[in-house]
């Protein structure tokens, strides 16, 4: 391929007599002569200081932009925003964060398009950004690298983010004291980093990397390390190499791609939101997947890993094991990922894996496939008379399969989480938060305080969770979120009345109110939706737009 050919958006930025403004304004950022000759590398960053997920994302960035040079390019590197879960979680703040995924897809876009980038790189760091940044990628469709920030080290005694949520059960309980609380608030967070458990950060690294949109590897990294380092500026180089070949994203996620994704998503026990994220870029990059294919795949592929939050052990342990890798390769060798899927090395994904070592005879993190926690997926989609459009439920089996209690209802997280740490919630309660949806939020929180405090009052097993709105990759116990129709939308979630029986079943997929038809048809009828809880803003303009968290919860519909 010529180098003009190479240049297809950058040209009509920068050639000719007529673009002699623009070349004046990039000279003054630093462009020579020689430059304008060369492919542009868009970087984007989502460095930010209010995160460690993120903060250490402009040297990253630097880095990137250093590779693309090297090859040839000239990398530019532009900033997009990030906000924390681990920080807004149980707050009103918290509606802000699946919308951040739609600000970092849309903000990438503007700066690319804009500017006429030839190729880009994204960097995420915080959960949202991973589906954000590809879902910005796949619009542009320019060849491109998505490069994860990396996750945290554990925090002193092997405790992470979670710990620290599910502290403030404890304490609830008054099994510690505020000394003790604050120990945990003290040593969990060591540094820079992605939330340490195989939670939505690493979920949706993982997935990103099995879909081949990172480099090999990518995704179990530390994020202070020389291999991060290696990476960025590998993913520089990568970009200009795709160019050459004009792979783009539509050449790598490819339906097999998403199924790729899926079959690693659930091998590695990983988080409820990949499935609203992968519906969403899915949606972005127009490869037909619904819900329904998380059940196929899910009843062929077996839960392996032993990561938090339902196991024990850590990603930067992983990391230590080898990472993803080696796991690839037992589910390409057992037929259970599509090797021919083109990725961002330019060579397919079996060709990848043609030199990957095994795990260590001795790690006890990743199961053989003879030997799996659980036979079949942990990530439900259920249906019933309470989710006539499907929910999803993340059932790893530890707190059973199946849940009959009464409702106990709530509409926030805040009136839940209150009624929880006081003790009102009690064994046998099925804790229902609605309300809590894309649009009824709007911007459906994730529950991550209510479950670790279900969790740390020691109700696991006892008390259910159902909610349209979502769960963080920390939740665990008998968790269903993502009901739809959400309750905003008339969905029969908002027809439940305290002391209702509902019955949850995991292996029939199913969710039931038990009432009868004709009783609920005259709550249908008595429903009447509330007032919208923004009238401008950004979560005004979300909740006008966005679709169901069945499809992903969408803001770009045609
Ligand atoms: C705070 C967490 C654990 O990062 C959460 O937001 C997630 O979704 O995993
Ligand atoms: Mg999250």
């Amino acid at each position: 391929m010529t180098q003009d050919q190479r240049r297809k958006y950058s040209s009509q930025v920068v050639d000719g007599a007529g673009r002699a403004p623009g070349r004046a304004m990039l000279r003054a950022v630093g462009f020579s002569d020689e430059d304008f000759r060369k492919p542009q590398i868009g970087i984007a960053s989502t460095w930010s200081n209010l995160t460690p997920c993120n903060m250490h994302i402009d040297g990253l960035a630097r880095e990137a932009s250093r590779g693309a040079d090297s090859a040839g390019g000239k990398g530019v590197i532009f900033n997009t925003i990030t906000v924390s879960d681990g920080i807004s979680m149980g707050s009103e703040g918290m509606r802000y964060s699946l919308v951040s995924r739609e600000v970092i897809a849309d903000s990438i876009e503007t700066a690319a398009g804009a500017e006429g980038f030839d190729g880009l790189v994204a960097i995420g760091g915080c959960d949202k950004n991973m589906p954000g940044c590809v879902m910005g990628l796949a619009r542009l469709n320019r060849p491109s690298v998505f490069v994860y920030g990396g996750t945290i080290k554990p925090g002193a005694d092997h405790t992470d983010i979670v710990s620290v949520f599910e502290a403030v059960g404890q304490h609830a309980k008054g099994d510690i004291d505020l000394i003790e609380l604050k120990a945990v608030e003290e040593k969990a967070i060591p540094g820079a980093g992605s939330c340490g458990g195989m939670y939505t950060a690493n979920t949706m690294a993982s997935a990103i990397e099995a879909m081949g949109m990172s480099l090999p590897g990518s995704s179990a990294q530390n994020a202070v390390d020389d291999t991060k380092v290696q990476d960025c500026q590998a993913a520089g180089q990568a970009v200009l190499q795709l160019l050459e070949q004009d792979i783009k994203p539509s050449d790598i996620m490819t339906r097999e791609a998403f199924e790729n994704a899926i079959t690693v998503v659930i091998a590695l026990g990983g988080s409820t939101n990949a499935v609203l994220h992968l519906l969403a870029m899915a949606h972005t990059m127009e490869v037909n997947l619904t819900l329904d294919d998380f059940t196929t795949i899910g009843q062929r592929v077996p839960v392996l890993a032993d990561l938090r939050p339902s196991g024990q052990y850590m990603m930067s342990e992983l990391v230590a094991i080898g990472g993803i890798q080696p796991l690839m390769k037992m589910l390409l060798e057992a037929g259970l990922l599509h090797g021919d899927c083109m990725t961002v090395t330019g060579k397919t994904l079996r060709e990848n894996l043609a030199e990957v070592a095994p795990y260590p005879d001795s790690q006890d993190i990743i199961h053989a496939l003879n030997d799996p926690i659980k036979k079949d997926s942990h990530l439900r989609i259920l249906y019933g008379n309470l989710a006539p459009t499907g929910a999803v439920a993340k059932i790893t089996g530890k707190e059973g399969t199946r849940f009959s209690g009464t409702a106990r209802v709530f509409h926030s997280e805040e009136e839940a989480q209150a009624r929880i740490i006081d003790g009102t919630v009690t064994a046998g309660d099925v804790v229902v938060i609605r309300y809590e949806g894309p649009r009824g939020g709007p911007g459906m929180r994730e529950m991550l305080s209510p479950t670790s405090a279900i969790m740390g009052r020691g109700l696991g097993d006892s008390v259910a969770l159902i909610t349209d709105g979502r769960f963080s990759g920390g939740s665990h116990g008998f968790v269903v979120g993502h009901v739809t129709p959400e309750a905003y939308e008339g969905g029969p979630i908002g027809l439940i009345e305290n002391g209702d029986t509902i019955t949850i079943d995991a292996e029939s997929n199913e969710m039931r109110l038990e009432i009868d038809d004709a009783e609920m048809e005259r709550r249908r009828q008595a429903w009447q939706r509330p007032e919208p809880r923004y009238r401008r803003g950004v979560l005004a303009k979300y909740a006008r737009t966005v679709s169901s968290a069945s499809e992903g919860a969408v803001t770009d519909r045609d």
